[in-house]
Parts: structure tokens; sequence; C-alpha cells
């Protein structure tokens, strides 16, 4: 389970080479902090942003040390997705598509029961009556 940080940027002609430092975290996931969720969802991508967001400490930048395993160009890598928390992905995939037909079955559903229910007791009365 790895996962890489930019040390440095170089500068190759024009095209820009990013060296990427590999972490292997697997031993160390049961440890983290931060828990171990947010590290398999920081594998195999550049987790800098990610990294740097939470503003780990000197300590944290130390402890990496024992997981490095070496670099890699960043332009090798097949994917470079963002990191999704959590919460957010699980919130997007519970939420309906926008204009469904779900959004207006919630409206029109309770109309049509009352007025089928206002059908049906105008009908038994008008049995009555007769
Ligand atoms: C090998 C890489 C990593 C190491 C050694 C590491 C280590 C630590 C340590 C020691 C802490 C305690 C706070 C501190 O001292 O800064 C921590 C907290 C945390 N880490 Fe990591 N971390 C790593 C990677 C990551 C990554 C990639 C993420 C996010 C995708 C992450 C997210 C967090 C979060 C959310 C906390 C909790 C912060 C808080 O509650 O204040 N960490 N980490």
């Amino acid at each position: 389970m790895c996962f890489k940080i930019a040390p440095e940027f170089m500068t190759q002609d024009i095209t820009a080479l990013v060296m990427l430092q590999v972490y292997d975290v697997t031993p160390f996931l049961d440890d983290h902090p931060g828990g171990d969720e947010v590290l398999v969802l920081a594998t195999g991508k550049d987790a800098t942003e990610d990294f740097e967001d939470v503003g780990h400490s000197k300590n944290a930048v130390d402890m990496m040390k024992d997981l490095y395993v070496g670099d890699l160009d960043s332009h090798t890598m097949t994917q470079n997705n963002a990191y999704k928390p959590p919460s957010a992905t699980a919130s997007a995939s519970n939420q309906a598509p926008k204009g469904s037909s779900t959004s207006i079955l919630t409206f029109v559903l309770p109309i049509l029961i009352l007025v089928i229910a206002y059908a049906l007791y105008y009908v038994s009365k008008k049995d009555v009556a007769i």
C-alpha cells in the first residue's frame, strides 16, 4: 500500500518533471493518529496536498523516513485523482440526480392519493343518497 509525496520540483527543458517520494504505509495503518481510512484513500496517487492540508508536525515528517521506499516520476502515473473525503463521497452517491422523477413523484403522489380518496368518498356518498 503506497502513496506519493512531492519533495521537490525540477525543470527539465520545457516539461516540468515532478519527482514523487513513494511511501509504504502498510505497517503504519493501525498506528496513524488520523486513522487508517485516510491513508487507504491516499494510496496510488499524489497525496502531497492531502498531507500538507492536515498540517502534520515535524514528528510526523520524521516518521515518514521509516516508510520511504523510493522515487517516482509523476508522468509515469496512470491516475492523478484528487482526494475525496469519505463523507463527501458517501453523501454524493446517496443523492438523487437532479431533475429525476423521484422528486416529482414525492410532490405529485400525495396529491394523487388525496384526489382518489375524495373521489371514492364522493362516489360512496352518492350511492347512499340513492
Ligand atoms: C507516512 C505518511 C504519514 C505519516 C507518518 C502521518 C503521521 C501522522 C501523525 C504523527 C499525526 C498526529 C499529528 C501530528 O503529529 O501531525 C497524524 C495525524 C493525521 N494525519 Fe497523518 N500521517 C501520514 C499521512 C497522512 C495522509 C496522506 C493523510 C491524509 C490523506 C493524513 C491525515 C491525517 C489526519 C486527518 C490526521 C489527524 C489530524 C488531527 O486530528 O488533528 N496523514 N498523521
